[in-house]
């Protein structure tokens, strides 16, 4: 059956350690993989890295730049040398690519986001392969993804892919960093994310030389599409033929399972796509209310705010002991909110001077769960 295929590469994977420089020949073989699973009617779509590390190798420099600005040049540099070989090689195959640089302020507006899941939708159909990256250039530390897990984590849950391929450069999963640890448990299936917290797997968040985030910004990414519905596994990217024989069935890398009711593609939204601007604290009714009963939340079981925020952004939801437990958009800005906070809803217009919402956040905004 057609699948719809998402697979991000690291920069770990696609340039030499030593050098930078890139590792062709894992790249070519890539290349061939993804234009026959094409062929066999596959929807592929690659997130690659690599921008930052090929314009370093381009320019001479020996470090990742540390500056803002620094990585926004070398990037512009890097991103262009770096769809130029793509597109050599899948031209070589036949198979039309496409470059799709994405920031983060294009998943939080709904209408953004609709709009590139329609672009998407369209590539695909016209049997291209877009190359997403993130638009490194122009993004600004407010409205970044950061790293390319999570940002090819979000494009899997925004098309409803069925997997999400993780290439990096150690062969799966450990129960530590196996560069520190040589000891370390190698982990093959991932049943659910709480998993990992009760087998005390430790994942370091540094990377390899040229690479972001190690392995915390795969789990993160891992939890968003096992959330959506999208089977997650991490392999090893100087090996693409392992994308086969996974999908075939073999038992290579370390794979999540999805989870079997993901939430509706807005409720993904709402928890993954926005940015919380502020926290609620809730009292012990409004949790149970919320999260046993499928309410909404109303002032009353607000005891707390943090944060500066309008109405329709969104809002991390938090018990008593600070633990989130759901995201939601709020209907009332932070200002509002302070002055209403622990009285029953009929109080409201009084308080305010207009009549505004009933509930704090409706239970069709709020989404439930949500861990990082
Ligand atoms: N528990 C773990 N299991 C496996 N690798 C880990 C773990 N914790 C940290 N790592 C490190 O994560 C690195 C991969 O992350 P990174 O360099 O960011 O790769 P990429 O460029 O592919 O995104 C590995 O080289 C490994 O040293
Ligand atoms: N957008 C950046 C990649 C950021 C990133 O997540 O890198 P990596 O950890 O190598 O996947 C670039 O193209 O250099």
């Amino acid at each position: 059956m057609p699948q719809t295929i998402v697979i991000k590469i690291g920069t770990s994977s696609l340039t030499q350690p030593q050098t930078g420089q890139l590792a062709l020949a894992t790249i070519a073989t890539l290349v061939e993989i993804l234009s026959q699973l094409r062929q066999q009617g596959h929807q592929v779509i690659l997130v690659s890295s690599g921008a930052v590390g090929v314009g370093c190798a381009r320019l001479g420099l020996t470090e990742r730049p540390k500056a803002i600005a620094q990585k926004q040049a070398v990037a512009a540099v890097g991103q262009g040398r770096l769809m130029r070989v793509y597109d050599d090689l899948f031209n070589t195959l036949q198979q039309p690519i496409a470059q799709v640089l994405l920031t983060r302020g294009d998943l939080v507006s709904r209408s953004r986001y609709v709009n590139v899941y329609h672009t998407f939708a369209e590539l695909l159909k016209l049997g291209v392969i877009p190359v997403v990256n993130e638009n490194d250039t122009v993004a600004v530390d407010e409205l970044k993804f950061g790293d390319n897990d999570t940002l090819s984590a979000l494009v899997a849950s925004l098309v409803e892919a069925d997997y999400l391929f993780l290439l990096t450069d150690v062969d799966r999963l450990y129960s530590a960093d196996p560069r520190s640890f040589p000891d370390a448990q190698p982990i093959a299936l991932v049943k659910n994310i709480e998993q990992l917290t009760q087998m005390q797997v430790k994942t370091s968040d540094r990377g390899s030389q040229w690479g972001t985030g190690g392995m915390t910004t795969k789990i993160a990414a891992a939890r968003i599409a096992t959330a959506a519905g999208v089977r997650t596994v991490i392999t090893e990217g100087r090996f693409p033929h392992n994308i086969c024989k996974i999908l075939q069935g073999e038992p290579l890398g370390t794979q999540f399972e999805p989870q079997s009711q993901p939430n509706r593609a807005r409720k993904r939204w709402i928890a993954y796509g926005l940015i919380p601007m502020g926290k609620l604290t809730l009292d012990k009714g409004a949790v149970t209310a919320i999260a046993q009963e499928g309410k909404s939340l109303l002032a009353a079981g607000v005891m707390a705010i943090s944060g500066e925020f309008d109405s329709q952004e969104a809002v991390e939801l938090c018990d008593m002991q600070g633990r989130a437990i759901a995201r939601g958009i709020v209907n009332y800005s932070s200002a509002e909110l302070q002055k209403i906070l622990g009285r029953h809803s009929r109080e409201i217009s009084t308080i305010l001077g207009y009549a505004a919402a009933e509930t704090v956040v409706h239970r069709d905004n709020l989404v439930l769960n949500y861990q990082d």
